[in-house]
């Protein structure tokens, strides 16, 4: 599959982001993580951030958190430097990985962070947002690692940001525990707080974001709605029962792809019409038949396919 060219489509920004990066560019080892990037964070709405393994997504975290420089372009938090301690105030973060005293209880561990803000969110508050019911006297060290990110997220809530930074919040969590922290997440976004949430879990992205980036290899590939984003792929999903078997149809003009997924034939087509003609000539018996446009998966995938058709390793996962 050859990648799909986008022109970006960027959701107006009404008002003065919480933080900014302007064509900034960040050089790793031998390999330009950032090329060239923008992306404005508002107020009171979760922009997800979405790429591949090693797209750049980390590095761009970092920058807007201070950790690391740009080699160039413009950075902003609050309208400040990243490394601002006023602006610093005003953020919250839950990075990929979370060193915490492992010998500390989750309470004891909540007082500690909370002690740091002056005006710190309530014990029942980050209780009731990080879904800690029944932790509180246990040692962060004995938990289990979903349990652990639980936490990691309601310490990340203590200071009342306006600004949250959420990478990978969901991943290893259980049903209840993900739908737990997309509770928090919506309420939180209706209180105003502006979210930055990478994850792998594009359902997850098409649940609660009201803007994605796709970051590819550095560059910012598409940006707007889900829905925007989505209709940069003009693909559709044929599903039937159908005695055609997958791997013919996988030849035929504008399919892009054939498979059999419990026991339905699934099609990828860039348009549904003439795929759907010669279904129904190869088999009149064809039923169950269902045509859907393209999902943020598959608008994801066309866009971060490489040119051997290879796309990340963690897109699977979604
Ligand atoms: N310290 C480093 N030294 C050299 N290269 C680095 C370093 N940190 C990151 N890189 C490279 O920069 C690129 C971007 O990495 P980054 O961690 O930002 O990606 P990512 O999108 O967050 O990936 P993932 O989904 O795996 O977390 C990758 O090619 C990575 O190998």
């Amino acid at each position: 599959m050859r990648p799909v060219p986008f022109t970006a489509d960027p959701l107006k920004v009404t008002s003065t982001p919480l933080a900014s990066l302007r064509g900034v560019r960040r050089r790793r080892g031998a390999v330009q993580a950032l090329d060239g990037v923008d992306l404005a964070l508002p107020a009171g709405q979760v922009t997800a951030l979405l790429g591949v393994n090693g797209a750049g997504k980390t590095t761009a975290i970092e920058i807007l958190l201070g950790l690391q420089p740009a080699d160039a372009g413009e950075v902003t938090l609050f309208g400040r430097h990243p490394s601002d301690l006023e602006a610093r105030r005003h953020i919250g973060v839950m990075l990929q990985q979370a060193q915490l005293p492992e010998r500390l209880r989750v309470d004891e561990l909540l007082a500690l962070t909370r002690s740091w803000y002056p005006q710190p969110r309530s014990v029942a508050d980050c209780v009731a947002l990080g879904g800690l019911d029944g932790l509180l006297d246990r040692r962060y060290g004995r938990l289990s690692g979903g349990q652990q990110r639980r936490v990691q997220f309601a310490l990340a809530l203590c200071g009342r940001p306006k600004l949250l930074f959420l990478d990978e919040p969901t991943t290893g969590l259980d049903i209840g525990a993900r739908q737990q922290v997309w509770r928090a997440i919506r309420s939180l976004v209706a209180d105003g707080v502006g979210i930055l949430l990478t994850t792998h879990y594009l359902e997850e992205a098409e649940a609660l974001a009201d803007r994605v980036v796709v970051l590819d290899a550095g560059r910012v590939r598409a940006d707007g709605s889900v829905g925007a984003v989505r209709a940069q792929v003009a693909q559709r999903r044929i599903r039937c029962k159908s005695v055609v078997p997958a791997d013919v149809v996988a030849t035929w003009p504008g399919v892009r792809s054939a498979d059999v997924i419990d026991g339905q034939l699934v099609v990828m087509a860039e348009q549904a019409e003439s795929v759907l003609r010669c279904l129904l000539d190869a088999d009149p018996r064809l039923g169950d038949l269902e045509v859907q446009r393209a999902g943020l998966v598959e608008a994801f995938v066309a866009m971060t396919a490489t040119a051997d058709g290879m796309t990340g390793s963690k897109q699977e996962a979604a």
